[in-house]
């Protein structure tokens, strides 16, 4: 069965959303407020990097994908709604819905014309949001879901880097709903994915999205603070006794060595404000998560960590090369990054002499941060040959190796990588 679908957000999960129902053969719109962005997407630009992702919307575009001016009249012809929203962190770490009640608002007035829709939260909202948080929205602007129309969510579990890869091929599909037509057409939309799909209650929807990323956070947090205890005990080859302690293979058969190993902390846009939403929520309903409050604490403190290990061996003087600005390798993405941290600390200690290279996110990262004292250079070797000192903050695989190649210039490894 093919359905229609408009997307609502067109950032990593909307895009990936649109493209990959696209490419099942389903008609997408896709609706974005930013207009640059739009106007970009429109010209087959994606305004980031993500490998596949690229060539999907050079495939779909104009024909499966449909970028559109009028949310309301695509959502009018639409058998789903997908909400690809941000949910940022408030101040007190809960998740703004804002984003959410605002796209809602943009199609209510659609939803009283006898069509049943499923309106799909995609974006990660915490559990019991979609209950006790979008639905009485709804209801108080008049949508009573039900008879007119579905709500239901179905969290996203793709990394950046790898969104079309891991959206073409999801290890599960998970799908909180109320009602069985929402199950019923979830199903069948995503029948052709192959994929073992859960439907479940609204609330375990949410649930399951934030055990898995606060499990991911928890692991890199426990790598972070063995490493600590490893520098305080000294003379423990930290890179080495990872990779030995990766060996049981009870952690065979997957990659999840790659979320015990330790670094700068986690960062980008879901791990950070994901885990503090969950602790939030959890204190908000009388408990609280004290695992997770001890894995922000130990997150949070990793840049200063890693900056006192810079300023025990560079002197404010020296010519510091910070290698990788993303916030993770693969990625352009500077959101939440280690290095903007890391260099924010130093900069404020005096080490002025700060240059930079990341092979993608040079100009992302000068547009967010706008740190008027650094130098970018165009290419790893210019940044060598310029620097006093390396650092290496995100562990792009261009690094590899380094260290043979420019040896006898000291490099201050903070992913434990080379
Ligand atoms: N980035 C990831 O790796 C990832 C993975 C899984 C889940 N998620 C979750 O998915 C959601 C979206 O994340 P993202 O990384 O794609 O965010 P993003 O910032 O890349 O994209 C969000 C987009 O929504 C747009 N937007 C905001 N309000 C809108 C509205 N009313 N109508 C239409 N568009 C609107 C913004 O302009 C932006 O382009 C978040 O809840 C995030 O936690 C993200
Ligand atoms: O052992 C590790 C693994 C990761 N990181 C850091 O953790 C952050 C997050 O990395 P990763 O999880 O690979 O990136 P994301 O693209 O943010 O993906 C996470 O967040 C997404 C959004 O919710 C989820 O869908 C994914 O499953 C989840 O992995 C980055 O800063 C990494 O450098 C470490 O420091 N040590």
């Amino acid at each position: 069965m093919n359905y229609t679908i408009t997307v609502l957000g067109l950032g990593f999960v909307g895009m990936t959303t649109a493209l990959t129902f696209a490419e099942k053969n389903h008609q997408v719109y896709g609706y974005d407020i930013d207009t640059r962005r739009m106007d970009l997407l429109r010209q087959g630009i994606l305004p980031f990097s993500e490998p596949g992702l690229d060539q999907a919307l050079t495939r779909h575009l104009g024909q499966k994908f449909n970028i559109v001016e009028d949310a309301e009249s695509a959502v009018r012809s639409s058998d789903f709604v997908f909400l690809c929203v941000g949910t940022p962190a408030e101040g007190n770490g809960e998740a703004d819905l804002s984003y959410i009640y605002d796209a809602v608002r943009m199609f209510s007035s659609v939803l009283h014309d006898g069509k049943h829709r499923v309106i799909v939260v995609k974006s990660t909202i915490p559990p019991s949001t979609t209950s006790e948080r979008i639905i009485p929205y709804m209801e108080e602007i008049g949508l009573y879901p039900g008879d007119m129309f579905s709500v239901a969510n179905n969290p996203e579990f793709l990394r950046e880097g790898k969104c079309w890869e891991d959206a073409m091929n999801a290890d599960r599909i998970v799908c909180g709903v109320a009602d069985h037509i929402a199950e019923t057409m979830l199903r069948s939309l995503y029948s052709s994915f192959n994929t073992p799909f859960f439907a479940v209650s609204l609330n375990t929807g949410e649930y399951i999205k934030y055990l898995s990323n606060t499990l991911l956070a928890t692991m890199i947090s426990y790598s972070n603070e063995m490493s600590k205890v490893a520098h305080v005990v000294g003379d423990i080859q930290v890179k080495e006794a990872f990779k030995i302690l990766h060996l049981d293979r009870r952690w065979e058969s997957g990659n999840m060595a790659s979320y015990v190993y330790p670094g700068c902390g986690y960062g980008g846009y879901c791990l950070p404000k994901d885990t503090m939403a969950m602790y939030a929520t959890g204190r908000l309903k009388g408990y609280e998560p004290k695992i997770l409050r001890e894995v922000i604490k130990v997150n949070d403190s990793m840049p200063q960590f890693m900056a006192d290990r810079i300023m025990n061996i560079a002197r404010p003087s020296d010519n510091l090369g910070i290698l990788g600005l993303s916030f993770k390798p693969g990625s352009d993405d500077v959101r939440d990054s280690s290095s903007a941290k890391i260099i924010e600390i130093l900069l404020k200690a005096g080490y002025t002499n700060l240059l930079a290279y990341d092979p993608i996110a040079n100009d992302a990262f000068n547009e967010k941060y706008s740190f008027n004292d650094i130098k970018y250079c165009k290419d790893l070797s210019s940044i060598v040959e310029q620097s006093d000192i390396l650092v290496l903050v995100t562990a792009w695989e261009e690094f590899k190796g380094i260290e043979d190649v420019y040896s006898g210039k000291p490099i201050i490894d903070c992913r434990y990588f080379l």
